[in-house]
């Protein structure tokens, strides 16, 4: 079983997380890390912050020579912004002289106007705080940079055993829908990627940087749905027999659990639901050997496994919380009405959740895959893997879905 945790604040001095039941043999380098960290600040619309805070990699457990070692993967994110933060965020009680600095400092004064659709409220009620700044340092979407670490061991484990390949892209932004077209396969993965918004078309990306540029200049913000890919897996994964051991409840619980997620469809999702069933499944014909299916409106999911064709998931995200035409609430200060919090924020994040969207389905998968093939080495797992699917006979799918090339996405 694959287990994962983080801690930290947003502007505390690190985040940390620890993943548990990987096996060793899987390569991965802090550099690696780094690079998957540097994808999750990008996008169109995001916040000042992303410009001048660094996330500095160590890893601290887990891992010698660029290979894991079958104990528990440790991984620190560093924030370069801590010097700014050390006494307002001080982990251990500051002397009296520092406490009368933060009395009189602007940064360390109250937040009293809790916003609408962030946890500051109900979180300053759950934990008895007449304060926000304690509920969204840790409520903050600062700790995806923690899972998006860890997601990057999880999706080299599943390059090494499987050659499984995670993508992901933004389907649309506010109104602004991507134009229709194939989906992308690993190797539009870069072309994805130097869209601001991470959309795959030309076309997508000038409308959805539109609908930012407007959203912002109304002082507005905005939010989208973001699509995740995993090429190469076989079919089996998950089980039909409890509903927690659904694959798609376990993603659906992953994905739900990004702050901001607000929905999740599993591959035509909602869509399916308004079709009749001769229009919603996915008709199979015999391929020697094997069988091949002439649509993938299940996402790759079926019976709470997978089926050996291309795992397709969404997430809806809701606009950031934090307007700058600042919503109505109360000061709990004062009892009376006010304007929310509306310091510097992200006017949209959607290309960013694509980021984490692929850690937490690559998590996920990884888990099913450990639970399916066990194994303590990667080359065990990867055996344990090989002669599953010898076994399956001509009347079922016998190898994972192959990972198409550029251009050949699913329809
Ligand atoms: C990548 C990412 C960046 C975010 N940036 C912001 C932001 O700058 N300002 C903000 O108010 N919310 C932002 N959020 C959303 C809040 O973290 C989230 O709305 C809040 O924690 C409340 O949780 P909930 O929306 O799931 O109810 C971001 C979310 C993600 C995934
Ligand atoms: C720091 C990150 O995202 C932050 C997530 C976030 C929120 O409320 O979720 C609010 C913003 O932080 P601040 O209020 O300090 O400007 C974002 O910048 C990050 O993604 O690394």
């Amino acid at each position: 079983m694959l287990r994962w945790i983080t801690a930290g604040e947003s502007h505390g001095p690190a985040l940390v997380a620890v993943l548990e039941g990987l096996p060793a043999g899987v390569p991965v380098t802090s550099a690696d890390i780094a690079t998957q960290l540097a994808r999750r600040r990008l996008g169109y619309g995001r916040g000042a912050r992303m410009s001048f805070e660094q996330d500095a990699v160590t890893l601290l457990g887990g891992v010698r020579h660029g290979v894991t070692l079958g104990g528990p993967v440790a991984v620190q994110v560093g924030n370069t912004e801590w010097p700014k933060w050390e006494k307002v965020m001080a982990p251990d009680p500051v002397d009296d002289e520092t406490a009368a600095q933060l009395a009189a400092s602007a940064r360390n004064a109250p937040l009293t106007r809790p916003r609408p659709g962030h946890a500051d409220l109900a979180g300053m009620q759950k934990y008895g705080f007449d304060d926000a700044r304690p509920v969204l340092e840790r409520a903050s979407a600062r700790e995806t940079a923690a899972r998006v670490a860890l997601g990057t061991v999880a999706q080299h484990f599943l390059r090494e055993v499987l050659g499984a390949e995670v993508v992901s892209h933004v389907v649309s932004i506010g109104e602004a829908d991507a134009v229709p077209g194939p989906l992308p396969t690993p190797a539009d993965r870069d072309a994805v990627d130097l869209s601001p918004v991470r959309a795959l078309h030309p076309d997508s990306t000038a409308a959805m940087v539109a609908e930012i540029e407007a959203a912002k200049a109304d002082g507005d913000t905005l939010g989208g749905v973001v699509e995740v890919l995993v090429y190469g897996l076989p079919p089996g994964l998950g089980s039909f027999v409890h509903g927690d051991r659904r694959l798609d409840a376990r993603l659906a619980a992953a994905l739900m659990g990004i702050q901001a997620i607000k929905g999740v469809e599993v591959g035509d999702g909602f869509a399916t639901a308004r079709r009749r069933g001769s229009a919603a499944h996915d008709e199979m014909d015999p391929r020697r050997p094997g069988v091949t299916r002439r649509s993938n409106r299940a996402g790759g999911i079926e019976g709470g496994m997978t089926n050996g064709e291309t795992l397709r998931v969404r997430a809806a995200m809701k606009p950031i919380s934090t307007v700058p035409r600042a919503l109505s609430t109360v000061d709990v200060a004062t009892g009376g009405p006010a304007v929310a919090i509306n310091q510097r924020s992200d006017v949209c994040a959607v290309p960013a959740a694509g980021v984490v969207a692929e850690a937490m389905v690559a998590l996920v998968v990884a888990d099913a895959v450990l639970e399916k093939f066990g194994g303590d080495s990667v080359t065990e797992t990867a055996r344990n893997a090989r002669s599953y699917l010898a076994t399956l006979t001509d009347t079922l799918p016998v190898a994972a879905d192959p990972v198409p090339s550029a251009g050949q996405g699913v329809a």
